[in-house]
This record gives structure tokens, sequence and C-alpha cells, in this order.
């Protein structure tokens, strides 16, 4: 029998609006009892008695049984969601950001209270990846996904690259249209996809990486010699964040822009628009495809967990619980296009090879292979202005890698 649910929902923002209209465009057996909002002045929608900015008022209503978190503030969302967890009551969140730092916690206290987190919502909008990702791929077969997470930057690098507008105009339009976080350094700084990742990896793989272990590298520092020079090879650039076996057991994960051919899986995902791609053993690649960012878009795969709320469904961590022991490691080689003033940075990074290099006054760059752990080493050099990183695509296996002939066929995918 499904259940009658009786939902505390936080937030009314965009995804909020959007969750809303969605509910009360459809017949559906749920009720909202009261909406937590932060300011009391803003004008809303609906009756002003179904609003509150006491937190308790939801959180100790013995009647409401589903908690929906669509806040825009990473730790009172973690306040808000674990109370609910411990006192009862299942909870839907689209708050990647504090999922991702806090998955192992979160999965610890569902277990101890018998009560369930879904947040399809955080990770690539509307796409159903984490279902997917925790239902259909094994372990074992499941060799890497990566693809475009964040509607943003996508949107921005969209709008560059098809129709010559300006970043700081494009982004002003992906604020306006509500899918950029309330600070945007989180989209294209490409910390929001780092965060779905972690969660992704953690679905895919029953790895939990702190995001913060996690390279992330994005395009704010994008110039127009790197723009000119994507479009002379005929790519386009986006902000691809990828997680990959190298071997049986050692994950790397890595958020970079991707110069992007033609034939790319991702050259013609646009705008708001994300995409998975995944890589398995038999099923080879596929593709999933969908809107990432948006108040009805995120707020279909919201209204989706909340209807599996009503069958009891959880997540089950299975590989996770496995203990399969897959690691994370930075112990690769990535080929990578960067762009540079200060000559120390290129003796820094110590590259492996390099296999192209310019300098002008105004415009010097190199392509060559480089460390991942150098990145990382390096990352407060990388964010400076002056610098521009892209992964060309090409990541470079050690011997005792190639020899494991299950991921070799890996080496011209994803
Ligand atoms: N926008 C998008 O496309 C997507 C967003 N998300 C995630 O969904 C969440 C919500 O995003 P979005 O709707 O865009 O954000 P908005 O900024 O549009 O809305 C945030 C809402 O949260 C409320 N709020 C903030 N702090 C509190 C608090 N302490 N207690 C109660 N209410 C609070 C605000 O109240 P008030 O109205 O009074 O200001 C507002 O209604 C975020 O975690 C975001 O990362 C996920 C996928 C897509
Ligand atoms: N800011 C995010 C919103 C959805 O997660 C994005 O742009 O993708």
């Amino acid at each position: 029998m499904s259940k009658n649910l009786k939902i505390g929902l936080f937030g009314f923002g965009v995804v909020g609006q959007g969750l809303l209209d969605i509910i009360q465009s459809q017949n559906l057996n749920l009720e909202i009892i009261k909406i937590a909002i932060k300011d009391p002045r803003k004008k809303r929608t609906l009756n002003k008695d179904l609003f509150t900015t006491d937190r308790n008022e939801i959180l100790n209503n013995t009647e409401i049984n589903t908690i929906v978190e669509l806040i825009n503030d990473a730790d009172a969302a973690y306040e808000i969601v674990t109370t609910a967890l411990k006192n009862g009551k299942n909870v839907v969140s689209a708050n990647k950001k504090m999922i991702a730092t806090h998955l192992k916690e979160l999965v610890d206290l569902q277990q101890k209270h018998g009560t369930s987190l879904l947040y399809e919502g955080a990770v690539c909008g509307s796409i159903p990846i984490i279902r997917n990702l925790e239902e259909y791929y094994d372990n074992e077969l499941f060799h890497a996904l990566s693809g475009i997470f964040n509607g943003s930057s996508n949107y921005i690098l969209s709008k560059i690259f098809n129709d010559g507008q300006s970043y700081d105009s494009a982004l002003k339009e992906a604020q306006d249209l509500g899918f950029a976080e309330t600070d945007p350094i989180l989209d294209v700084g490409g910390y929001d996809p780092k965060y779905k990742l972690a969660i992704a990896t953690a679905h895919a793989y029953g790895l939990f990486v702190n995001p913060d272990v996690i390279l992330n590298i994005g395009i704010q520092n994008l110039s127009n010699n790197d723009i000119k020079y994507a479009r002379e090879k005929n790519f386009k650039i986006k902000l691809v964040p990828t997680a990959r076996k190298v071997n049986t057991k050692d994950i790397v994960t890595y958020v970079l822009p991707k110069l992007v051919a033609k034939d790319d899986f991702l050259y013609n995902v646009e705008n708001e628009y994300n995409a998975v791609a995944v890589q398995a053993a038999f099923a080879d690649k596929q593709f999933f495809y969908g809107k990432g960012a948006g108040g009805h878009p995120t707020g279909a795969a919201v209204l989706s967990d909340i209807a599996a709320l009503r069958y009891d469904y959880r997540y089950e961590y299975k590989k996770y619980h496995s203990e399969n022991g897959v690691k994370h490691t930075a112990e690769i080689l990535l080929e990578v296009y960067l762009r540079y003033a200060d000559e120390d940075l290129i003796t820094l990074l110590e590259f492996d090879n390099i296999s192209e290099r310019y300098a002008a006054s105004s415009y010097k760059y190199v392509v060559g292979t480089v460390k991942l752990e150098s990145l990382i080493k390096n990352r407060d050099l990388l964010l400076d202005q002056s610098v521009f990183v892209a992964y060309t695509g090409r990541q470079i296996y050690k011997q005792e890698q190639l020899s494991e002939n299950v991921f070799a066929s890996e080496l011209a995918s994803l």
C-alpha cells in the first residue's frame, strides 16, 4: 500500500516553487503541511499561514512524515536533514554540497534510525542517474563515468562558443534563469560538479571520497586566447567531471575543463542540459541526457524521490557495504593544454612530456602530460587569472595498467 505523505518543505525558491508548480498540476496523494523560509517579508504565491521561519515547527510536527529540503544554505541544510532523520522522518534533498560533504554520516544515520534520504535532484537535475548507478551497474563491471554536471557553466560555455556572447553576460543570464548557485563561483569554479561527482562516485563504486581531495579547476579564467585556440582546432570547451577505474581497485576523480571534439558525446550538450556518459565492461558506452538545472527539471527529480518514498524506497549502498576494497588515487598522467604567464609554473608542474609550445609576449601555452598529483599540489597557482588548464582527453596509462586487458580498451574512451 502506498503511504500518505504529509510534507514539511524547507525552501521556496527556484526549486521549491518548481516542485509546487508540478504538484499543483497533478492529482497526487500528498499534502504540503508547512513551508519553512528565511525571509518573512518576501511576497509569496501561497497563503501566508502556510509559511514559517521556525524550523522546529516542521521538525517537531508529528503529523509530518516527510521532509523536503530545498534551501540554499548547506550548513543549515545539514542541521535540518540530520535532525529529521533522527526524528524518524524520511527526507528528500537537492543539496549536493551538504550531501557530498557528510555522505558517510548520512548513510549511518539512515541505517541507525531506519529512515531514508533520497537525493536524485542533487546530481544532474532531471537525469535519473543515482538510481541507475545504485541499482543497475555492478561494481566489478563499472569502469568510468564522466559528463556535464553543471548547467550554469555549460550555459555560459554554449553562449560563448555558439553565439559569441561574453562570459559576464552569459553568467548573468544563467543567474537570471535560476540555474546558478547563490555564489556562482561554486558553478564556474567547478565546486558544484565536484560535489555531484563525489555523490555519483559513492553510488557507482561504493567509494566515499571527501570532496576536498578531488581536484576541481573551473572555467572562471577562460580567456579569448583559450577560446581562439579551441576554435582553431575545432574543439568546444566543456567543464567535465570524471571518475574512472585505472585498475581493478584504484579510482581516479577530477573536474577539469576539457577540449571536446565533434565526435565526443558531450560536444552537442548545450545550455543548461547535463549529460552522463558511462562505460561498463560489456554494456560498453551509455549516455544519459537531460536538463540539469532549473525549477521544473529539478522539481521533477525531487517529486520522483517523494513518490519513491511512498513505497519506502531507500538507497541500500550495496557496493559500499560489500567492502570491495576500492580506493582513491591521484596516480595518473593527464595530457593538458596550459595557458600560463610565469615560466616557474612549468617547472613546478614537472611535465612528463611537452608536445606543443607557443610563446608570445601576451600569450603562452604548452600542451603536455602532467601528473594529476602535480596539478593537485599546485592548485592554488592554477587558480591565478593568468592560468587556464584544459584536459585534452588523453590519459596516459602506466605499463602495468595497460597489461590489465580490461582497462586497456578504455584508452580512447570517455
Ligand atoms: N536552481 C537549480 O537549478 C538547482 C538547485 N539545486 C539545489 O537546490 C537547493 C535550492 O536551490 P534554489 O531553489 O535554486 O535556491 P533559491 O536561492 O532559489 O531558494 C532558496 C530558498 O531557501 C530558503 N532558505 C534559505 N535558508 C533557509 C533556512 N535556513 N531555513 C529555511 N529556508 C531557507 C530561502 O528563503 P527565502 O525565500 O525566504 O529567501 C529560499 O526560499 C540548493 O541546494 C541548490 O544547490 C539543485 C539542482 C538544481
Ligand atoms: N547551479 C547548478 C544547479 C543545479 O544543480 C547548476 O548550474 O547545474
